[in-house]
Protein backbone atom coordinates (compact mmCIF):
# COMPACT_ATOMS: atom_id res chain seq x y z
CA UNK A 1 0.00 0.00 0.00
CA UNK A 2 1.15 3.57 -0.93
CA UNK A 3 -1.89 5.87 -0.58
CA UNK A 4 -2.90 8.68 0.91
CA UNK A 5 -3.48 9.56 4.46
CA UNK A 6 -7.43 8.25 5.01
CA UNK A 7 -6.31 5.40 3.32
CA UNK A 8 -3.00 4.89 5.31
CA UNK A 9 -5.13 5.37 8.64
CA UNK A 10 -7.85 2.86 7.68
CA UNK A 11 -5.27 -0.03 6.82
CA UNK A 12 -3.28 0.74 10.01
CA UNK A 13 -6.55 0.96 12.25
CA UNK A 14 -8.06 -1.85 10.52
CA UNK A 15 -4.29 -4.33 10.74
CA UNK A 16 -4.19 -2.98 13.83
CA UNK A 17 -7.70 -4.17 15.26
CA UNK A 18 -7.16 -7.61 13.80
CA UNK A 19 -3.64 -8.42 15.03
CA UNK A 20 -2.18 -8.01 11.51
CA UNK A 21 1.61 -7.58 11.75
CA UNK A 22 2.59 -4.58 9.70
CA UNK A 23 5.32 -2.11 9.01
CA UNK A 24 5.00 1.68 8.02
CA UNK A 25 6.97 5.36 7.24
CA UNK A 26 5.11 8.39 7.10
CA UNK A 27 6.73 11.70 5.97
CA UNK A 28 7.20 14.69 7.70
CA UNK A 29 3.97 16.45 5.87
CA UNK A 30 2.11 13.43 6.33
CA UNK A 31 1.23 13.30 2.64
CA UNK A 32 3.21 10.34 1.67
CA UNK A 33 2.99 7.73 3.88
CA UNK A 34 3.65 4.04 3.38
CA UNK A 35 2.42 0.56 5.08
CA UNK A 36 3.17 -2.90 4.17
CA UNK A 37 1.49 -6.40 5.69
CA UNK A 38 4.60 -7.87 7.43
CA UNK A 39 4.06 -11.17 5.10
CA UNK A 40 4.15 -8.90 1.90
CA UNK A 41 7.42 -6.90 2.35
CA UNK A 42 9.77 -7.42 -0.57
CA UNK A 43 13.25 -7.52 0.74
CA UNK A 44 15.07 -6.34 -2.48
CA UNK A 45 13.22 -3.16 -1.82
CA UNK A 46 12.59 -2.72 1.72
CA UNK A 47 15.04 -3.73 4.60
CA UNK A 48 14.68 -2.44 8.57
CA UNK A 49 15.56 -3.13 11.59
CA UNK A 50 13.74 -1.87 14.55
CA UNK A 51 14.91 -1.95 17.80
CA UNK A 52 15.63 -5.97 16.77
CA UNK A 53 12.07 -6.52 14.40
CA UNK A 54 13.87 -6.97 11.19
CA UNK A 55 13.95 -8.49 7.76
CA UNK A 56 17.37 -9.05 7.02
CA UNK A 57 17.43 -11.68 4.86
CA UNK A 58 20.49 -13.67 6.11
CA UNK A 59 23.73 -13.02 8.35
CA UNK A 60 25.10 -10.22 6.08
CA UNK A 61 29.34 -10.46 6.70
CA UNK A 62 31.09 -7.24 6.48
CA UNK A 63 34.23 -6.38 6.17
CA UNK A 64 35.27 -4.84 9.63
CA UNK A 65 37.69 -2.81 7.98
CA UNK A 66 36.75 -0.97 5.02
CA UNK A 67 38.26 2.03 3.79
CA UNK A 68 35.74 4.45 2.11
CA UNK A 69 34.79 8.11 1.38
CA UNK A 70 32.86 10.31 3.43
CA UNK A 71 32.74 13.70 2.46
CA UNK A 72 30.94 16.36 3.55
CA UNK A 73 30.01 19.44 1.90
CA UNK A 74 27.53 21.65 4.46
CA UNK A 75 26.19 24.88 3.79
CA UNK A 76 28.25 27.66 4.79
CA UNK A 77 27.86 29.99 8.06
CA UNK A 78 27.29 32.30 5.97
CA UNK A 79 24.31 30.92 4.32
CA UNK A 80 23.21 29.41 7.51
CA UNK A 81 23.07 32.69 9.28
CA UNK A 82 19.96 34.34 7.52
CA UNK A 83 17.59 31.08 8.11
CA UNK A 84 18.66 31.04 11.66
CA UNK A 85 17.94 34.87 12.13
CA UNK A 86 14.71 34.19 10.47
CA UNK A 87 13.80 31.69 12.91
CA UNK A 88 15.40 33.98 15.95
CA UNK A 89 13.06 37.22 14.50
CA UNK A 90 9.87 34.41 15.29
CA UNK A 91 10.94 33.33 18.32
CA UNK A 92 11.64 37.15 19.60
CA UNK A 93 7.93 37.49 18.28
CA UNK A 94 6.28 35.20 20.71
CA UNK A 95 5.33 33.49 17.41
CA UNK A 96 6.70 30.16 19.08
CA UNK A 97 9.48 29.36 21.69
CA UNK A 98 11.20 26.25 20.34
CA UNK A 99 12.08 25.84 16.25
CA UNK A 100 14.19 22.66 14.77
CA UNK A 101 15.92 24.37 12.12
CA UNK A 102 17.18 21.76 9.80
CA UNK A 103 19.65 21.70 6.19
CA UNK A 104 20.31 19.36 3.75
CA UNK A 105 24.24 18.61 3.50
CA UNK A 106 25.25 17.02 0.20
CA UNK A 107 27.47 14.10 0.66
CA UNK A 108 30.65 12.45 -1.35
CA UNK A 109 30.95 9.33 -0.12
CA UNK A 110 31.78 5.43 -1.97
CA UNK A 111 29.35 3.70 0.19
CA UNK A 112 26.11 2.86 -1.41
CA UNK A 113 22.75 3.12 0.64
CA UNK A 114 22.90 -0.81 1.21
CA UNK A 115 26.38 -0.55 2.46
CA UNK A 116 25.57 2.41 4.52
CA UNK A 117 22.07 0.45 5.63
CA UNK A 118 24.13 -2.82 6.64
CA UNK A 119 27.04 -1.44 8.37
CA UNK A 120 25.44 1.52 10.84
CA UNK A 121 25.15 0.23 14.40
CA UNK A 122 21.80 2.05 15.22
CA UNK A 123 18.50 0.70 16.90
CA UNK A 124 16.32 1.97 14.40
CA UNK A 125 17.33 1.27 10.82
CA UNK A 126 15.04 1.38 7.14
CA UNK A 127 16.70 1.22 4.05
CA UNK A 128 13.88 2.12 0.88
CA UNK A 129 15.79 1.00 -2.14
CA UNK A 130 18.00 3.27 -3.94
CA UNK A 131 15.88 6.04 -2.10
CA UNK A 132 16.87 6.60 1.43
CA UNK A 133 18.60 5.03 4.53
CA UNK A 134 17.86 5.70 8.23
CA UNK A 135 19.62 4.85 11.42
CA UNK A 136 17.94 6.49 13.87
CA UNK A 137 18.70 6.66 17.64
CA UNK A 138 15.33 8.17 18.89
CA UNK A 139 12.21 6.09 19.69
CA UNK A 140 9.21 7.99 19.02
CA UNK A 141 6.33 5.93 20.35
CA UNK A 142 6.35 2.64 21.88
CA UNK A 143 2.98 0.80 22.75
CA UNK A 144 2.63 -2.49 25.20
CA UNK A 145 -0.53 -3.01 26.34
CA UNK A 146 -2.17 -0.24 27.13
CA UNK A 147 0.79 1.82 28.08
CA UNK A 148 2.34 4.24 25.86
CA UNK A 149 5.27 6.37 25.80
CA UNK A 150 7.00 8.72 24.25
CA UNK A 151 11.11 9.70 24.38
CA UNK A 152 11.56 13.00 23.14
CA UNK A 153 14.95 13.66 22.69
CA UNK A 154 16.63 17.22 23.11
CA UNK A 155 20.08 17.87 23.51
CA UNK A 156 23.48 17.09 21.69
CA UNK A 157 26.79 17.65 22.66
CA UNK A 158 30.17 15.84 21.58
CA UNK A 159 31.53 13.92 24.41
CA UNK A 160 34.91 14.96 24.35
CA UNK A 161 33.71 18.20 25.64
CA UNK A 162 35.15 18.35 29.30
CA UNK A 163 32.85 17.29 31.64
CA UNK A 164 30.41 17.16 28.94
CA UNK A 165 27.28 15.56 30.56
CA UNK A 166 27.20 17.63 33.35
CA UNK A 167 27.88 20.58 31.58
CA UNK A 168 24.76 19.41 29.36
CA UNK A 169 22.77 19.01 32.32
CA UNK A 170 23.45 21.59 34.07
CA UNK A 171 23.30 24.06 31.25
CA UNK A 172 19.74 26.35 32.12
CA UNK A 173 19.11 27.23 28.13
CA UNK A 174 19.51 23.05 27.54
CA UNK A 175 17.36 22.73 30.60
CA UNK A 176 14.46 25.16 29.28
CA UNK A 177 14.59 23.44 26.09
CA UNK A 178 13.91 20.16 27.17
CA UNK A 179 11.14 21.21 29.71
CA UNK A 180 9.68 22.93 26.37
CA UNK A 181 9.56 19.80 24.69
CA UNK A 182 8.61 17.53 27.58
CA UNK A 183 5.96 19.52 28.00
CA UNK A 184 4.78 19.16 24.43
CA UNK A 185 5.21 15.73 24.32
CA UNK A 186 3.01 15.82 27.64
CA UNK A 187 0.01 17.96 26.10
CA UNK A 188 0.23 15.58 22.85
CA UNK A 189 -0.11 12.58 24.63
CA UNK A 190 -2.99 13.87 26.87
CA UNK A 191 -4.79 14.25 23.58
CA UNK A 192 -5.26 10.12 23.19
CA UNK A 193 -4.44 8.72 26.35
CA UNK A 194 -6.72 8.56 29.93
CA UNK A 195 -3.48 9.34 32.34
CA UNK A 196 -0.46 10.99 31.40
CA UNK A 197 3.56 11.23 33.42
CA UNK A 198 6.94 11.70 33.17
CA UNK A 199 8.62 8.10 33.95
CA UNK A 200 11.88 9.62 33.54
CA UNK A 201 13.83 12.89 33.23
CA UNK A 202 16.98 14.09 30.87
CA UNK A 203 18.18 10.64 30.87
CA UNK A 204 21.85 10.52 28.68
CA UNK A 205 22.45 8.66 25.91
CA UNK A 206 26.20 7.61 24.24
CA UNK A 207 26.52 7.70 20.36
CA UNK A 208 29.90 5.85 19.19
CA UNK A 209 30.33 8.06 16.26
CA UNK A 210 33.30 7.33 13.69
CA UNK A 211 36.33 8.73 16.29
CA UNK A 212 34.06 10.71 18.31
CA UNK A 213 30.68 10.00 20.58
CA UNK A 214 27.85 12.34 21.07
CA UNK A 215 25.29 12.52 23.71
CA UNK A 216 22.09 12.68 23.29
CA UNK A 217 19.68 14.13 26.41
CA UNK A 218 15.71 12.51 26.00
CA UNK A 219 13.02 11.71 28.56
CA UNK A 220 10.46 8.82 28.87
CA UNK A 221 6.51 10.39 29.08
CA UNK A 222 4.46 7.92 29.14
CA UNK A 223 0.15 7.32 29.46
CA UNK A 224 -2.46 4.78 29.52
CA UNK A 225 -4.81 4.51 26.17
CA UNK A 226 -8.16 4.20 26.57
CA UNK A 227 -10.32 0.80 27.32
CA UNK A 228 -12.46 1.66 23.89
CA UNK A 229 -8.31 2.19 21.84
CA UNK A 230 -9.09 -0.64 19.65
CA UNK A 231 -5.68 -0.59 17.77
CA UNK A 232 -6.48 2.28 16.22
CA UNK A 233 -2.74 2.90 15.44
CA UNK A 234 -3.89 4.89 12.26
CA UNK A 235 -5.72 7.33 14.04
CA UNK A 236 -3.31 7.62 17.11
CA UNK A 237 0.08 8.74 14.10
CA UNK A 238 -2.32 11.36 13.02
CA UNK A 239 -3.13 12.64 16.06
CA UNK A 240 0.81 12.56 17.60
CA UNK A 241 2.53 13.58 13.79
CA UNK A 242 4.48 15.48 13.47
CA UNK A 243 6.87 14.21 16.16
CA UNK A 244 7.36 17.37 18.94
CA UNK A 245 10.70 17.04 19.12
CA UNK A 246 11.76 17.42 15.39
CA UNK A 247 9.03 20.63 14.85
CA UNK A 248 9.13 22.42 18.24
CA UNK A 249 6.10 24.30 19.91
CA UNK A 250 3.91 25.62 19.55
CA UNK A 251 3.26 23.34 16.87
CA UNK A 252 0.81 24.98 13.91
CA UNK A 253 2.76 28.40 14.18
CA UNK A 254 5.94 26.60 14.60
CA UNK A 255 5.30 24.81 10.98
CA UNK A 256 4.64 27.35 9.36
CA UNK A 257 7.88 29.15 10.74
CA UNK A 258 10.11 25.98 9.28
CA UNK A 259 8.91 25.79 5.93
CA UNK A 260 9.53 29.54 5.53
CA UNK A 261 12.66 29.40 6.96
CA UNK A 262 14.04 25.84 5.53
CA UNK A 263 12.78 26.37 1.63
CA UNK A 264 13.53 22.53 1.28
CA UNK A 265 11.80 19.63 1.40
CA UNK A 266 12.18 17.45 4.04
CA UNK A 267 10.32 14.11 2.50
CA UNK A 268 10.86 11.33 4.93
CA UNK A 269 13.57 12.89 6.98
CA UNK A 270 11.76 13.75 10.90
CA UNK A 271 9.17 11.36 9.72
CA UNK A 272 8.30 8.33 11.51
CA UNK A 273 8.94 4.72 10.88
CA UNK A 274 7.95 1.80 13.02
CA UNK A 275 5.77 -1.66 13.18
CA UNK A 276 3.30 -3.95 14.81
CA UNK A 277 4.53 -7.47 15.25
CA UNK A 278 0.47 -8.27 15.81
CA UNK A 279 0.65 -7.48 19.84
CA UNK A 280 3.39 -4.63 19.93
CA UNK A 281 4.28 -1.09 18.26
CA UNK A 282 7.02 0.63 17.98
CA UNK A 283 8.05 3.41 16.46
CA UNK A 284 11.09 5.81 16.10
CA UNK A 285 11.82 9.61 14.64
CA UNK A 286 13.43 9.33 11.05
CA UNK A 287 16.10 12.05 12.06
CA UNK A 288 20.06 10.73 10.90
CA UNK A 289 18.90 10.43 7.49
CA UNK A 290 20.50 9.81 3.76
CA UNK A 291 18.68 10.57 0.97
CA UNK A 292 19.29 9.82 -3.15
CA UNK A 293 18.79 12.59 -5.21
CA UNK A 294 19.26 12.19 -8.47
CA UNK A 295 22.50 10.06 -7.79
CA UNK A 296 23.34 13.22 -5.12
CA UNK A 297 23.44 11.72 -1.52
CA UNK A 298 21.74 14.07 0.94
CA UNK A 299 22.20 14.12 4.83
CA UNK A 300 19.79 16.24 6.52
CA UNK A 301 19.87 16.92 10.10
CA UNK A 302 18.93 20.34 12.10
CA UNK A 303 18.65 20.64 15.63
CA UNK A 304 16.10 22.95 17.90
CA UNK A 305 16.82 26.53 18.70
CA UNK A 306 15.15 29.08 21.36
CA UNK A 307 15.85 33.02 21.13
CA UNK A 308 19.02 32.45 23.53
CA UNK A 309 20.75 30.32 20.92
CA UNK A 310 23.83 30.53 19.82
CA UNK A 311 24.21 30.36 15.91
CA UNK A 312 28.14 28.98 15.47
CA UNK A 313 26.98 26.50 17.87
CA UNK A 314 23.74 25.52 16.16
CA UNK A 315 25.34 25.93 12.93
CA UNK A 316 28.49 23.24 14.13
CA UNK A 317 26.04 20.69 15.84
CA UNK A 318 24.25 20.24 12.59
CA UNK A 319 27.58 19.60 10.87
CA UNK A 320 28.39 17.61 13.91
CA UNK A 321 25.56 15.35 13.42
CA UNK A 322 26.51 14.46 9.60
CA UNK A 323 27.78 11.32 10.67
CA UNK A 324 27.51 7.40 9.88
CA UNK A 325 27.45 4.97 12.86
CA UNK A 326 29.88 2.98 12.13
CA UNK A 327 32.17 2.18 15.28
CA UNK A 328 33.47 -0.62 14.17
CA UNK A 329 34.98 0.71 11.01
CA UNK A 330 39.10 1.89 11.86
CA UNK A 331 39.77 3.54 8.62
CA UNK A 332 38.10 6.90 6.94
CA UNK A 333 39.48 8.78 4.56
CA UNK A 334 38.41 12.37 3.96
C1 LIG B 1 16.19 17.35 13.84
C2 LIG B 1 17.22 16.92 14.55
O1 LIG B 1 17.33 17.24 15.89
C3 LIG B 1 16.39 16.83 16.83
C4 LIG B 1 16.58 15.41 17.16
C5 LIG B 1 17.51 15.01 18.14
C6 LIG B 1 18.15 15.98 18.95
C7 LIG B 1 17.80 17.30 18.86
C8 LIG B 1 18.52 18.37 19.58
O2 LIG B 1 19.43 18.04 20.37
O3 LIG B 1 18.22 19.54 19.35
C9 LIG B 1 16.61 17.71 18.07
O4 LIG B 1 15.50 17.62 18.89
C10 LIG B 1 18.28 16.06 14.01
O5 LIG B 1 19.06 15.52 14.81
O6 LIG B 1 18.37 15.92 12.76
Amino acid sequence: MDDTGSNFRKCLNTWGKNGVPFVFLVDYAMERPMAWKLDEIDSSEVLFDLNGFHNIPQPVHLLKQVDFIFDKRPITFEAYLPRFERVVKNLKAGNSFLVNLSVPTPLDTDLSLNEIFLLSDAPYRFLLGNKFVCFSPEIFIRINGKRIASFPMKGTIDASVPDAENRILNDPKEAAEHATIVDLIRNDLSMVCRKVWVERYRYIDTIQVYKKKLLQVSSEVAGLLPEDFDGKYGDLLWKLLPAGSICGAPKPSTLHIIREAEGYDRGYYTGVMGYFDGKNFESAVMIRFIENQADQLVFKSGGGITAQSNAQSEYQELIDKVYLPFPHVTKVMH
